[in-house]
């Protein structure tokens, strides 16, 4: 997907992005490539891959749910390793509040280059991992209106790490391929447990051909205050798999 595709393909949806925005997504991309050649941040360099496999995909979760386009949304994107998806959103939808915990420090230092590189306000870096970001004594546990993750872990592991940090109505956006029906069956137990429930799931392709799917989960009741459990222990021992 090259820049003209990119605009075309988001127009298409009512999304349309100004000369500034796309200066910014050209900035984000040379600068993605050029610290990708000092640590590993992600194996898609191409241009027109990262525009589609990244930016795009990034963007469809506005696409589903459209509330990210107008609303000052508080959001945690939990793994976001070189951004997204929350870091193309809040290019494209600027009155977002953005913040990312990521494991990884030198992750966190790419973000920081980032946000000055593309001016950014109202972004936040942290370095953690979720099971103690969110955990029972932190400032950040059931503080957001939306939790985004893509690529991070399968839903039922996901769900103990992001619905603590939810408020209660909040929502979380999990991003997926062709395994999401799979994962949200093995993780019925984990979500009530957690106190999750599944309002929408949204199948569709990429433009060139790849399955995705946008779960929408919301957090009906206070997550258990044993949860999520000690660092590692999520994927270790997977509740009710
Ligand atoms: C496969 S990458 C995906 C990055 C990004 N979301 C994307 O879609 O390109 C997974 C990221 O999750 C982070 N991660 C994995 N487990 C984590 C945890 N428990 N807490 C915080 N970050 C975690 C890793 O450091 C890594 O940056």
């Amino acid at each position: 997907m090259n820049e003209e595709q990119f605009v075309q393909a988001l127009a298409e949806h009512g999304i349309n992005l100004s000369a500034k925005q796309l200066a910014q997504f050209d900035k984000y991309y040379e600068l993605l490539v050029a610290t990708n050649a000092k640590f590993n941040l992600t194996a898609i360099t191409d241009k027109e891959e990262v525009y589609l496999k990244h930016f795009y995909d990034s963007l469809t979760a506005a696409i589903y749910y459209p509330a990210l386009q107008t609303e000052e949304l508080d959001i945690i994107d939990v793994g976001a390793g070189a951004g997204f998806p929350s870091l193309p959103l809040k290019i494209a939808f600027p009155q977002l509040k953005v913040s990312i915990v990521d494991s990884l420090n030198k992750r966190i230092g790419f973000l920081n280059d980032l946000a000055a590189a593309l001016d950014l306000t109202g972004v936040a870096f942290y370095h953690d991992r979720a099971e103690t970001f969110g955990g029972k004594n932190s400032p950040h546990r059931a503080k957001y209106d939306l939790v985004m993750a893509r690529a991070v872990a399968r839903m039922t592991i996901l769900s103990e790490l992001t619905l603590p940090l939810m408020k209660v109505k909040g929502v979380l956006l999990a991003m997926k391929g062709s395994s999401a029906q799979v994962e949200l069956a093995n993780a019925e137990f984990a979500l009530k447990t957690l106190g999750g429930q599944v309002l929408e799931t949204h199948a569709f392709t990429l433009p060139n051909g790849d399955p995705r799917e946008i779960d929408v989960v919301q957090k009906t009741k206070v997550t258990p205050k044993k949860y999520p459990r000690k660092p590692g222990t999520p994927n270790k021992e997977p509740l009710g798999e």
